[in-house]
């Protein structure tokens, strides 16, 4: 298990991180997420060790986290970190020998993630000739060469096409399932509500919600009831708590965090058809407009 604990660094006056924590179980994804400049990067710099935290601490499995454990977690970084004149097959090569791999191990690691990742017929072009997506790839097969006890990768779906991306969380899915925590840093929402277990939302700094995903939508969002009415009576919601909005096909649908249920559906059915009568739970972006706000 990956912890981090009350974690606060300053840049001179800036104040970037104020107390940020997480846990990371085995067989979990953790999506961080928060807006531009809340602290993501900085916190993932301190964790892989390029940067040091001004207090706080760092454990893994219990014991506070060393070097030597830091060489098997596999990072891709912000601003990535390849070679743009090396060959595909070398620089993956290169990046697990660099993790303490024999040569024939590095080799064979690096055939089949070539494999899995659709880059084996790039195998012998230069990173600066490949697409944006195409190097990001790379750039996650050098994170996943040596079989990395942890996986931290920041922003590693942004500016992928949808093919790109399936092939990311599929192989984050497999380290995942394999026992290994993993935590990447996104701004698409609905990718991390899809894909993680757990979720952190980071603002200026701090820590604002944090925990399963479900945990976090019923605690920060609550949930609401939806109602929806076809050919309903003008007016049939007057005087009922909530927000009434009509759609483009006349459907009335009012959403409400209050009142009695069972009075608005006595009033919905009087009122005309009732289509649909439910509990709704926000969405992880509606959460975070709220969370960040
Ligand atoms: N080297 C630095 N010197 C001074 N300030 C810095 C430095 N690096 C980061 N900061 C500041 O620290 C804060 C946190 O930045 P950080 O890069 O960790 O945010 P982030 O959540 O990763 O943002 P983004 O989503 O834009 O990548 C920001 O206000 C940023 O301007």
């Amino acid at each position: 298990m990956l912890e981090v604990l009350e974690l606060r660094k300053r840049y001179g006056e800036k104040e970037a991180l104020r107390g940020v924590s997480l846990t990371v179980r085995p067989g979990e994804i953790f999506g961080f997420v928060g807006a531009n400049g809340a602290g993501k990067t900085t916190t993932m710099r301190i964790l892989m060790g390029v940067l040091r935290a001004d207090s706080g601490e760092l454990r893994w499995n219990g014991r506070p986290l060393s070097f030597e454990d830091r060489r098997k977690f596999g990072y891709m970084p912000e601003e990535r970190g390849l070679y743009q004149k090396m060959k595909v097959a070398e620089q993956i090569e290169y990046f697990g020998r660099l993790h303490g791999m024999s040569k024939s191990a590095a080799a064979s690691a690096t055939a089949e993630l070539m494999e899995r990742l659709g880059l084996t017929e790039r195998r012998n072009d230069a990173v600066e000739a490949l697409s944006l997506g195409n190097q990001q790839r790379v750039q996650l097969a050098v994170a996943l060469v040596h079989e990395p006890s942890v996986l931290i990768l920041d922003e590693p779906f942004s500016g992928l096409d949808p093919l790109a991306v399936d092939a990311l969380a599929d192989a984050l899915i497999e380290r995942c399932r394999a026992g290994v925590p993993v935590i990447f840093s996104s701004h698409q929402l609905d990718l991390v509500e899809r894909l993680c277990d757990s979720v952190g939302i980071i603002s200026a700094g701090r820590m604002v919600a944090s925990g399963p995903v479900d945990e976090v939508r019923v605690k920060e969002g609550g949930r609401r009831l939806k109602v929806v009415v076809r050919d309903a009576v003008p007016g049939w919601a007057d005087g009922l708590p909530g927000e009434l909005t009509v759609t483009d096909d006349g459907r009335q649908v009012l959403v409400t965090e209050q009142g009695d249920p069972q009075a608005i559906l006595s009033s919905a059915v009087r009122a005309g058809t009732v289509e649909h009568f439910g509990w709704e739970q926000p969405s992880l972006t509606e959460i975070f407009r709220e969370a960040v706000a």
